[in-house]
């Protein structure tokens, strides 16, 4: 049986209002995707509302790219999960490597977001991934198990997904080989069950970092690979048609 599978866009900071005169063709793509093949868009904060509005009604899901921990309050320029899931995201992502570096974020500061979304009724997509020189120097499953251990709270596994971005294959057009991948995932997968028992079986596991349509049906396919967590190559259509296709 073919296998059930998550392929989820992040936009990053790219995009504006006159870019979602395309998205028509995404929800078309989450429309007409197989049974078993979810199709979602993390879009800047600024077009979570209208995207949502406009897929409404159809199979694509909207979520955002980060929130913050708390409901409300004296936190300028922060975005709450409450607000998002009021502007209609589904999901956000959290603990993405880039805010990691650029914002500092720790594992702690995943959890709590983490905690804050689920309860704001928003699922989760929590990023986890080792730099180059940690899998240079052999650390690449223990960071990633730390990361996990500290970021992802107890949860209803049903709302969660992960997603391994090694910081190395991102935007870079370098991937992992299906052998590290599978490995990766493996390790990630143990540890869900370690964690969860047999509800950590279910858990998608997303691979990310410079998917394309020439290497999607490959790393797809990969033992527990639930799909992809795609950067550049989900700001077209025409580029993310193929990866869709390939789950
Ligand atoms: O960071 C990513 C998705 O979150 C991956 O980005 P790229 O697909 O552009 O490498």
């Amino acid at each position: 049986m073919a296998k059930n599978m998550l392929i989820a866009g992040n936009w990053k900071m790219n995009g504006t209002h006159a870019d979602l005169a395309g998205l028509g063709a995404f929800a078309g793509l989450a429309d007409r995707a197989r049974d078993g093949v979810s199709v979602a868009l993390a879009v800047p904060h600024t077009l979570v509302f209208s995207a949502a509005q406009l897929s409404a009604d159809t199979s694509l899901s909207i979520g955002g790219e980060d929130c913050h921990h708390k409901e409300s309050g004296a936190h300028t320029g922060c975005v709450s999960a409450a607000m998002l899931r009021d502007a209609g995201a589904s999901f956000t992502i959290l603990g993405h490597s880039e805010r990691r570096a650029d914002q500092g974020e720790s594992d702690a500061d995943v959890h709590a977001k983490a905690e804050a979304a689920l309860a704001a009724g928003l699922d989760i997509i929590i990023c986890v991934g080792e730099t180059e020189s940690e899998r240079d120097a052999g650390t690449a499953q223990s960071v990633v198990g730390t990361q996990l251990a500290g970021s992802v709270p107890d949860c209803d596994t049903a709302r969660l997904t992960i997603a391994y971005e090694p910081v190395w294959a991102i935007g870079t057009g370098r991937t992992p080989t299906p052998d590290d991948v599978a490995a990766m995932h493996d390790h990630i997968r143990a540890a869900l069950v370690s964690r969860f028992g047999e509800a950590g079986e279910s858990v998608l596991i997303l691979y990310g970092g410079s998917v394309k349509a020439a290497n999607a049906e490959e790393l797809l396919h990969v033992s527990n690979v639930g799909g992809a967590l795609v950067g550049g190559a989900s700001l077209t259509v025409a580029d993310f048609a193929p990866i869709v296709e390939a789950a």
